[in-house]
C-alpha cells in the first residue's frame, strides 16, 4: 500500500489495581499457580524461527521468592548457536526491512493488543515469579510499560519517517530511514520485562534484525515474551534470541564485520567491557557501530527543610524499597535537612521495619526477595562491614535470610560521611543511605550531591520552597537524566519522562522515544534533478 497512513494515537495503558476481589487479582492468582504447577519449562532460544535448545551449559531458573521451585530449565548459547543466529538475521534483513513501516508496525501493535488483553497475565506471572515482582511491580512493568513501549514507538517512528527535507526549483529532496548496515545486539537486565522486549523491539521496529542475549535470571519472562512476539506475526529471523551468560555470544557477535548497533541495558562494567571490545575490534566492522546503552545509577532524594514531612517519608520509602531496590532508578542516598529528620525519622524506621517482604504469591506483600544469591551475599557482606566501621550504623534493617528465598531486609543506614561507600556506590538492592544536613548547607549539599557519585541517572528534590526548588534543579543540571520535583526518583512513563541518564549511567538516548529510535535508521538523502544541466560552463564564465 503507497498511503502514508495515521498510526493510532498512543495512551498510556491503565495501571489495574488488582485489589482483594477484583477480577484482575482472580486472573493473576489463577495464572500463578498454573505456571508454578506446570514443572519447569524448557527455555529454548529463538533462531531463525527454530525453537530449540542452545548447544552449551545447563542452568536453571528458579523463584528469587521461593528457590525450592524450579521454573525452567536453560541451555546456555555456544559460538556455534551465536553463528548461527548472526547468519539467521543476515537472511532475514533484506525482507524484514522491505516491509513496509505499516506492516512492521503492525506487528507490534497487536503484540500490544495481545498484551492488554489474553496475554497480560501470562508475562505478569512470569514476571512475578521468575524476578520476583509484586502484582503492582510486575503490572508497570510487563503489561503497561511495555504495551506503552509498543505504542508509543510505532507513533514516534512514524514521526521520524515523515521528518522530510524541503526541495527546491527543479530539485526533490528525500530522506530514506535505511536500517543499520548489519545486525544489532540487544543485550538486556534481569529486571524489567519490558526493557528485555524493548530492546530488541525497538531496533526491529526501525527496520533492522536483531540477537537478542537476555539475562539468565529474566529467561523466564524472556521466552514469553519470544512466544509473544511470535504470536503477534514477527517473521522467523527478525529477533534471535539466545539464552545464557552471553560471554560466547559476544564473542561471536562482537568479531562479526556485520555488527552495526549494541542495544545494552544493564550494569555500567558490562557496558564498559562491551564497549572496550568494540573498540578493540573497530577496524573488523564494515560500518562504526551505534552504541547505545543504558546503566547504573545511586539515585538520590534531597529534602529541603520545607518539604511536607509525609511527602519525604512516603517518596523515600516507595523511592528505595519497590521491588527491593532493584531499580536503576531507585533512591539509594538520600540528603535530608536536620529539620525534617528530626519530624520522620521515627516513623521513617517503624514504617520501614514494618514492611511485608515474602512470596510474591502473597499479594499483601509490599516487596519481596532480591534476584539470587549473589545479590543476596552482596548485601550480607555490606552489613558485616557497616557493623565493622564507626563511620555509618544501620537504624532499620540490615539483615537477609536465604532459608526460603532470597531476602533482604528494607534497610537504613546513617552516615555523616559524604564520602562513605553508601553514598557512592550501586548495591542494587533495598539500601537507603542517609545524610544529614544542618538546614543552613542546602546549597552545599547540592554540590556534594551533584559530586559524590559518578553516575547520572536519577534524582528528586522535595521542597514547597520555590527558590530552593530552582536552585536544585540548577546545580543538579547534569546530576540526573531523570529529575523529580516532589517526587519519588522511580517510575517514568513512557511518552511523559523519557528515560535514561548520563555519566555513568549511559548514554541518555532515552528509551520510548523518538531519540532512541533515531540511532537504528541510518538515514540515505535522496537528491533528484528534475531536468538535469547539459552544460558544464556556469554564468560568471562569461
Ligand atoms: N539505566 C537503565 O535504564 C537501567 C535499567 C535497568 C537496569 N539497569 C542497570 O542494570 C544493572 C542490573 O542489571 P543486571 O544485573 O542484569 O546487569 P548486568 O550488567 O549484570 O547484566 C546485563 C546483561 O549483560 C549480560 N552480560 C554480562 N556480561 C556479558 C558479556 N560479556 N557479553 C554479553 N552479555 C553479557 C548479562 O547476562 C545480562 O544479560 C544495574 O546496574 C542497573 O542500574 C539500568
Ligand atoms: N524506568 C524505570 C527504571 C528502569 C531501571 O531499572 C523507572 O523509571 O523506575
Amino acid at each position: 500500500m503507497d498511503a502514508i497512513t495515521n498510526v493510532p494515537e498512543p495512551v498510556n495503558e491503565r495501571v489495574l489495581g488488582y485489589a482483594p476481589g477484583s477480577a484482575e487479582r482472580a486472573r493473576v492468582e489463577a495464572r500463578l499457580a498454573e505456571l508454578a504447577a506446570a514443572g519447569p519449562v524448557e527455555l529454548t532460544a529463538a533462531i531463525g524461527g527454530e525453537r530449540r535448545m542452545a548447544q552449551g551449559a545447563s542452568f536453571r531458573v528458579t523463584m528469587p521468592s521461593d528457590h525450592s521451585q524450579l521454573l525452567g530449565q536453560a541451555t546456555s548459547a555456544t559460538r556455534a548457536d551465536a553463528r548461527a543466529a548472526v547468519d539467521a538475521a543476515l537472511t532475514a534483513r533484506h525482507d524484514w526491512a522491505a516491509l513496509s513501516f505499516d506492516d512492521r508496525a503492525a506487528v507490534f501493535l497487536r503484540a500490544a493488543d495481545l498484551l492488554a488483553g489474553p496475554w497480560r497475565d501470562t508475562l505478569n506471572a512470569a514476571t512475578m515469579l521468575g524476578q520476583g515482582k509484586t502484582i503492582q511491580q510486575a503490572e508497570i512493568d510487563a503489561a503497561c510499560e511495555l504495551i506503552d513501549f509498543f505504542r508509543f514507538n510505532v507513533a514516534f517512528a512514524r514521526q521520524i519517517l515523515q521528518n522530510q527535507p524541503i526541495s527546491s526549483p527543479g530539485v526533490w529532496n528525500r530522506t530514506d530511514y535505511r536500517p543499520l548496515d548489519g545486525f544489532v545486539y540487544a543485550v538486556t537486565p534481569f529486571n524489567f520485562t519490558a526493557i528485555a522486549a524493548n530492546l530488541p523491539f525497538a531496533p526491529a521496529l526501525m527496520g533492522n534484525t536483531v540477537l537478542w542475549k537476555p539475562s539468565p535470571t529474566q529467561q523466564f519472562a524472556a521466552h514469553f515474551t519470544m512466544n509473544l512476539f511470535e504470536a503477534a506475526g514477527l517473521p522467523p529471523g527478525v529477533i534471535n534470541m539466545l539464552p545464557g551468560d552471553g560471554i560466547e555470544v559476544s564473542e561471536v557477535a562482537l568479531t562479526s564485520p556485520q555488527l552495526a548497533g549494541i542495544h545494552f541495558t544493564g550494569s555500567t562494567a558490562t557496558f564498559q567491557h562491551l564497549w572496550q571490545l568494540v573498540g578493540h575490534n573497530i577496524s573488523r566492522y564494515r560500518t562504526y557501530p551505534r552504541v547505545v546503552g543504558e546503566t547504573g545509577g545511586k539515585d538520590f532524594v534531597v529534602a529541603h527543610a520545607s518539604a511536607d514531612p509525609d511527602v519525604v517519608r512516603t517518596a523515600l520509602i516507595r523511592g528505595a524499597f519497590e521491588y527491593s531496590g532493584q531499580k536503576c532508578s531507585a533512591a539509594s542516598r538520600a540528603y535530608l535537612a536536620r529539620s525534617v529528620w528530626d519530624k520522620i525519622s521515627a516513623d521513617l524506621i517503624d514504617e520501614t521495619e514494618a514492611l511485608a517482604v515474602g512470596d510474591v504469591r502473597d499479594l499483601s506483600n509490599f516487596t519481596s526477595a532480591v534476584i539470587d544469591r549473589r545479590a543476596l551475599t552482596r548485601h550480607s557482606d555490606l552489613f558485616a562491614r557497616i557493623r565493622a566501621a564507626s563511620d555509618a550504623k544501620i537504624i532499620a534493617g540490615g539483615t537477609t535470610d536465604e532459608s526460603a528465598g532470597w531476602f533482604v531486609r528494607p534497610t537504613l543506614i546513617e552516615s555523616d560521611n559524604g564520602g562513605h561507600e553508601i553514598f557512592t556506590t550501586e548495591y542494587f538492592g533495598p539500601i537507603l543511605g542517609i545524610f544529614v544536613y544542618d538546614d543552613r548547607d542546602f546549597s552545599r549539599v547540592l554540590d556534594q550531591v551533584d559530586r559524590s557519585a559518578p553516575y547520572g541517572l536519577t534524582g528528586a528534590v522535595l521542597a514547597d520552597d520555590r527558590v530552593a526548588i530552582a536552585e536544585a534543579a540548577d546545580k543538579l543540571r547534569h546530576a540526573a537524566g531523570n529529575f523529580y520535583i516532589n517526587d519519588k526518583p522511580t517510575g517514568a512513563v513512557v511518552g511523559q519522562q523519557p528515560f535514561g541518564g548520563s555519566r555513568a549511567s549511559g548514554t541518555n538516548d532515552k528509551a520510548g522515544s523518538v531519540w532512541n529510535l533515531i540511532r537504528w535508521t541510518s538515514p540515505r538523502s535522496i537528491k533528484e534533478t528534475l531536468v538535469p544541466p547539459t552544460e558544464h560552463r556556469y554564468p560568471h564564465m562569461g
